[in-house]
């Protein structure tokens, strides 16, 4: 008997609940599985048996210690502890404390007033010369400090290059003073404080800072609110280190400033004389000197020193979020209000629905804020991606497309992150292609949320309206509304830690949207949830965007959320529009190979033959019951094909209010080998069509299994082999490779897989009704 299997009754569309690339899952009997795998056990809480080291690594490394720690234990062995209060409580002693802890504080203020925005320069801004500037402030820490002093002197001193002037102009003289010791210090330990900031900073994900600005925070704002209490630990490590290098300077110090008592004689210098008339009185203060240095490695609780790391971190982490550097302190700077921020200005036509003013009008309502101010998108994009959109408010756009498409480039466009493609952006009235991202009211929800960790889910929802200047009572009052709006008001006092995946998600979406934009882009925004919570943030996720006045841009590769959240789908490849139509027409009539295979179907790209059919890559044909018509098959028309190319290089989206691409946009053909519409003019193309290349595709449930070769009606018939079988939904999927033609999908019963006894390698063949392909001209 023939063993046969065939799936039934799929509907149209159905393939949209999971792709067979998306997450298969194991068949059962599988043995791996998350509980399975090593990295697991490892983080469960065993840990792996210690390996001793070889003895030409040990040798030396104790011998390094030991040159380390011996000089240390001289000096602990060699104080004279019962002189120690005497030594440490003389006159000159404290005077040299005093001085060298006022010396210290100052170099560690002027190095954090200069070197916080040299770091952050560094870390954050391209400028001619960085490299130089780079090596400038390495230079200090390795230069011998003497020569630091000279140069200095040569410098700063009476005839330095600029002494000269400091004294003439200002009466200040820097050697042989306190402010010339400063000096010194300063410029010997400053270097450490911009070194371990650049470091954290360069360690820190900008999107948090873009996030912030796409809420609406001026620069200064979101470095203030943001990137300061995000890089505290990494600061703190680095004050710390900058004062304790101060307070140990000695050779640059006695260099530039000479060994003045009470003006410039620091605690190292004292070290230095006494060693000459009372080394005893000496050991005791360089032990004094140790056990501040000590005590400063020991409050930085191993960060730099290696030993508990995460209770460092975590303290540090508390000292950022109580550190007083609070978002929501008085803003001294609200962008979009007063003239000194030029955003009227900037607006160009002077239209009175500007983001800003239509915040100040929102805010002074009561309830979550509701204007009639609606926001049509249009953008026209060069550079890497080359398309124009143009969407209705209320549109929802699914962006799909395979990895390098530009999806992401596409959404940094507007946002005016990126060079690498523009944006001539015109959101309602206004053309906002020349404001900063700020200014935009585009708001941006990264793939995590980016919900900024210091602050709790209501002062996160909170921070676009106090961005815009709304006061905090009103501002939280709105939050919370928000907040509740979207289902996770009782987490308002929680801190994005302690959120799960989804709520964090909802808390995102509801800062996004609480900020008002005119233009809401989602990138990716349920990739992190698992099935269940996938599910019920995309049902929030639809109502509150049938609500949103402008439009929305989500970036996804799941095609259950293109078609479940979007009105329009827009498929792009190498930068370009392919396809940008309603989900229907996308799901009938999918113009990318790409997309078909997301959206679950089998696609194969081929040449037409004269008879209709579809002549393969490989040996194999296809035979089609319903060829292309004359006018669609565009191996018929040369005219047609160069019509194509030039519309290629520039992939174009509707104007019409709501509408798809013409013919595409539009109803969708009832039988389902009827081609789509063929744009008539400047509508999507593929990056690189070739004269009478067609795609043909057919669903997997569209493919029957044999286990020999059958007879009878279909005349597409290949042998194959089973390469995979994966379970989706209560169905499997089966992989079949054959060297006739493509890949092909399957999709049948458990039921009939054990009939057929399929298995990995399984000799079979396949067959396809030619009534159930539909050929797409690429
Ligand atoms: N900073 C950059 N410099 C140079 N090329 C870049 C940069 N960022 C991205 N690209 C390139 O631009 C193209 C588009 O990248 P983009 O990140 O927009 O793709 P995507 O569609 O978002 O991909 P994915 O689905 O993998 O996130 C890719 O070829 C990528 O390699």
């Amino acid at each position: 008997m023939k063993r046969t299997a065939r799936s039934t009754g799929s509907a149209p569309g159905r393939e949209f609940r999971r792709s067979p690339w998306h997450k298969p899952r194991r068949l059962p009997g599988c043995r791996s599985g998350p509980g399975r795998l090593p990295g697991r056990r490892a983080a469960s809480g065993r840990r792996a048996p210690r390996r001793g080291a070889p003895l030409a690594l040990a040798l030396p490394a104790a011998l390094a210690v030991a040159l380390l720690l011996l000089p240390l234990a001289g000096i602990v062995a060699r104080t004279s502890w019962s002189d120690l209060g005497t030594h440490l409580g003389s006159p000159a002693v404290r005077e040299a404390l005093r001085l060298s802890l006022t010396v210290s504080f100052w170099s560690l203020g002027i190095s954090v007033l200069l070197g916080v925005p040299l770091a952050w320069m560094l870390a954050r801004s391209a400028f001619p010369g960085k490299t130089l500037v780079r090596c400038l402030v390495l230079l200090p820490m390795v230069l011998p400090p003497t020569v630091g002093g000279v140069a200095l002197l040569l410098g700063v001193g009476r005839r330095g290059l600029l002494g000269g002037v400091l004294e003439d102009w200002f009466g200040v003289t820097l050697p042989f003073s306190t402010a010339g010791a400063v000096i010194a210090a300063t410029f010997v330990a400053m270097p450490f404080l911009i070194i371990s900031l650049e470091g954290t900073l360069a360690g820190l994900h900008t999107r948090y800072e873009e996030t912030a600005a796409s809420l609406g925070a001026s620069p200064w704002r979101v470095f203030r609110t943001v990137t300061l209490p995000l890089v505290a630990p990494g600061l703190i490590a680095g004050a710390a280190l900058t004062w304790a290098r101060a307070l140990g300077e000695f050779g640059a110090t006695i260099t530039f400033a000479g060994n003045l008592p009470g003006v410039t004689q620091t605690l190292p210098l004292q070290v230095y004389l006494l060693l000459q008339d009372d080394p005893e009185a000496a050991t005791s203060v360089s032990l004094l000197l140790l056990a501040i240095a000590m005590a400063v490695l020991i409050a930085l609780r191993g960060r730099w020193a290696g030993g508990a790391p995460a209770a460092g971190r975590a303290a540090a982490r508390r000292a950022a979020v109580h550190s007083g550097i609070d978002s929501d302190a008085p803003v001294g700077e609200i962008s979009g209000h007063g003239p000194s921020d030029g955003h009227d200005g900037a607006s160009g036509n002077g239209n009175s629905n500007s983001w800003d003013n239509g915040w100040e009008g929102a805010a002074e309502r009561t309830g979550v804020p509701q204007d009639d101010a609606r926001w049509p998108l249009q953008a026209e994009l060069t550079g890497f991606n080359e398309l124009r959109i143009d969407a209705q408010p209320g549109t929802t756009i699914a962006v799909v497309g395979p990895n390098g498409a530009g999806k992401t480039t596409l959404l940094r466009a507007l946002l005016g992150l990126t060079d690498r493609s523009r944006a001539a952006l015109r959101l309602g009235a206004d053309e906002v292609s020349a404001l900063p991202t700020h200014r935009r009211g585009v708001a941006w929800v990264p793939q995590d949320g980016a919900l900024f960790p210091h602050l709790t889910a209501l002062r996160n929802t909170a921070y676009g309206l106090r961005s815009r200047g709304v006061g905090r009572a009103e501002a939280h009052r709105q939050a919370r509304l928000w907040l509740d709006r979207l289902g996770v008001g009782q987490f308002a006092q929680r801190r994005p830690a302690q959120l799960s995946g989804g709520q964090a998600q909802r808390v995102a979406l509801a800062r996004a949207l609480a900020a008002r934009p005119r233009l809401l882009l989602l990138d990716e925004p349920l990739a992190a949830l698992d099935q269940t919570t996938r599910a019920l943030v995309r049902h929030t996720l639809r109502r509150h965007l049938s609500d949103f006045d402008g439009v929305c841009l989500i970036v996804t590769h799941d095609p259950v959320e293109a078609i479940s959240l979007a009105d329009r789908v827009l498929v792009l490849e190498g930068g370009r529009a392919v396809q940008y139509a309603t989900p229907a027409e996308v799901t009938r009539h999918p113009r990318s190979p790409w997309v078909a295979r997301m959206l679950g179907r089998n696609a194969w790209s081929g040449s037409t033959t004269p008879d209709g059919g579809l002549c393969l890559p490989g040996p194999g044909r296809l035979v089609v019951a319903d060829p292309l018509p004359v006018s669609d098959a565009v191996v018929s028309s040369p005219d047609s094909a160069t019509e194509q190319g030039e519309q290629n290089k520039r992939g174009t989206l509707p104007t019409e209010p709501g509408g798809g691409a013409a013919g595409q946009g539009s109803p969708a053909p009832t039988e389902p080998a009827e081609p789509a519409e063929q744009p008539s003019s400047g509508r999507h193309v593929p990056p690189s069509p070739q004269r009478g290349e067609v795609m043909a595709i057919f669903g997997p449930e569209a493919v029957s299994v044999h286990r020999e070769r059958p007879t009878g009606s279909p005349r597409n018939v290949w042998p194959g082999h089973v390469r995979e079988i994966t379970a989706v939904g209560s169905r499997l999927r089966v992989l079949i490779s054959s060297d006739q033609v493509p890949d092909l999908v399957a999709e049948i019963t458990p039921a009939a897989a054990v009939e057929l006894d399929l298995a990995d390698g399984t000799a079979v063949w396949t067959s396809v009704k030619a009534t159930e392909i539909t050929l797409v001209p690429l």
